[in-house]
């Protein structure tokens, strides 16, 4: 998978983006699940978990570390407090990017405290230096921190107590591998299905004090590419909704006329996704089109159209990037209700690239 930090920053202000907004954070200490039986879906996950934390547990140990790898929004940050939690341990939270010395990571081990959970997000992004301090941490509960520059450096030893570290990252594969093999399990975290989604969508409802038919639970589920943030930021704006437009229940109806006010489609599209689509199939004939002129033709950046809105129009199986351009499936047509002209040149069939 091909998840661009770049792209999910340049993605945070859509309504669909998977990066957290300041209002998602102000809401998801409230929404997250406190313990393993009220995370939703991720079944392997939660079961190789479970393992883990009650051997740990039974053996009056601290757990091994963990690495969860999986796109954004999917509750990475949920279960990591869940491992602490479920230990009884407290945790510490900081972030690759936040660490670029060996010093700073040197300053927050050595201040954990016996079994307590370190939670380092995007792990993948942290600097050379502190990346090495970090697999002598892991290993040997130990770290070397350097005292003088130049030959009169010294490293004095210092030990640190047991502690769990839990990595989070978008990219498992960009970790090199002294870092990964130092973990004791790693989990992947998988989009959700529609039936999750709408387990999840009913929770936060429960928690917002909101009331919600199972069906317009599940239209917010369908619409929310798979991520229980979206969802739960989907049902917020829903939410606004019901209560400006209706009685405040949500119902199939409301949360289908919500969301295509919102601009968000049956299948989870927005504006730009839908652009983008729409520009390939009726100005290109579906393709194939260079990235640069599809770009043009939306007016938006390269970036934003390769980054930012073809990821989720690949994995929907609407667009896909062949050698000579993009090009549309015949379920984009289907989706956006147009009909291919059986006349044009470069059909999906001609090129052999969908099976005739
Ligand atoms: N399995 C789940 N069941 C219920 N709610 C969930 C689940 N997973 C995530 N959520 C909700 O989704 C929101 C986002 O989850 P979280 O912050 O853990 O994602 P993340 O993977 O850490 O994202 P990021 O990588 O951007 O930090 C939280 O509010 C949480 O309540």
């Amino acid at each position: 998978m091909n998840w661009d930090d770049d792209a999910s920053d340049a993605a945070g202000d859509r309504l669909v983006g998977t990066d957290a907004d300041g209002e998602d954070r102000a809401v998801e200490a409230a929404l997250r699940p406190k313990d393993l039986g009220e995370f939703v879906g991720q079944e392997r996950v939660r079961e190789q978990l479970d393992l883990v934390l009650k051997a740990a547990r039974a053996r009056g140990a601290t757990a091994d570390h963990v690495l969860l790898s999986g796109a954004p929004g999917l509750g990475k940050t949920t279960l990591s407090m869940i491992i602490a939690a479920e230990m009884g341990a407290p945790i510490r939270i900081t972030s690759g990017p936040a660490i670029q010395h060996a010093g700073d990571l040197a300053a927050i081990l050595s201040s954990l405290t016996e079994g307590e959970v370190l939670f380092l997000d995007e792990i993948h992004r942290m600097s050379r230096p502190a990346e090495e301090m970090l697999y002598m941490a892991m290993e040997d509960f130990r770290v070397d921190v350097i005292v003088g520059k130049g030959p009169g450096a010294t490293a004095i030893p210092l030990e640190l107590p047991p502690f769990t570290l839990v990595g989070a990252t978008t990219r498992a594969g960009l970790l090199p591998p002294p870092l990964r093999d130092r973990f004791g399990f790693t989990g992947h975290m998988e989009f959700y299905a529609p039936a999750e989604l709408q387990r999840v969508v009913h929770r936060s409802a429960r928690l917002l004090d909101v009331e919600i038919a199972d069906q317009g639970a599940a239209e917010i589920a369908g619409r929310s590419r798979g991520t229980p943030r979206i969802a739960n930021r989907l049902l917020r704006r829903v939410r606004d909704y019901a209560q400006v437009k209706a009685d405040g229940v949500i119902t199939r109806e409301i949360a289908a006329q919500a969301l295509d006010v919102y601009e968000v489609d049956a299948r989870g599209l927005d504006r730009l996704d839908r652009a983008v689509l729409t520009a390939l199939l009726k100005l290109f004939g579906g393709g194939p089109v260079g990235l640069s002129t599809l770009a043009v033709a939306v007016g938006e950046e390269r970036e934003t159209v390769e980054e930012v809105a073809e990821p989720f129009l690949v994995r929907e199986g609407l667009l896909a990037r062949t050698p000579r351009g993009r090009v549309a499936t015949p379920a984009a047509w289907e989706h956006l209700g147009l009909v291919r002209d059986a006349g044009a040149a470069g059909t999906p069939s001609q090129q052999g690239l969908f099976g005739g």
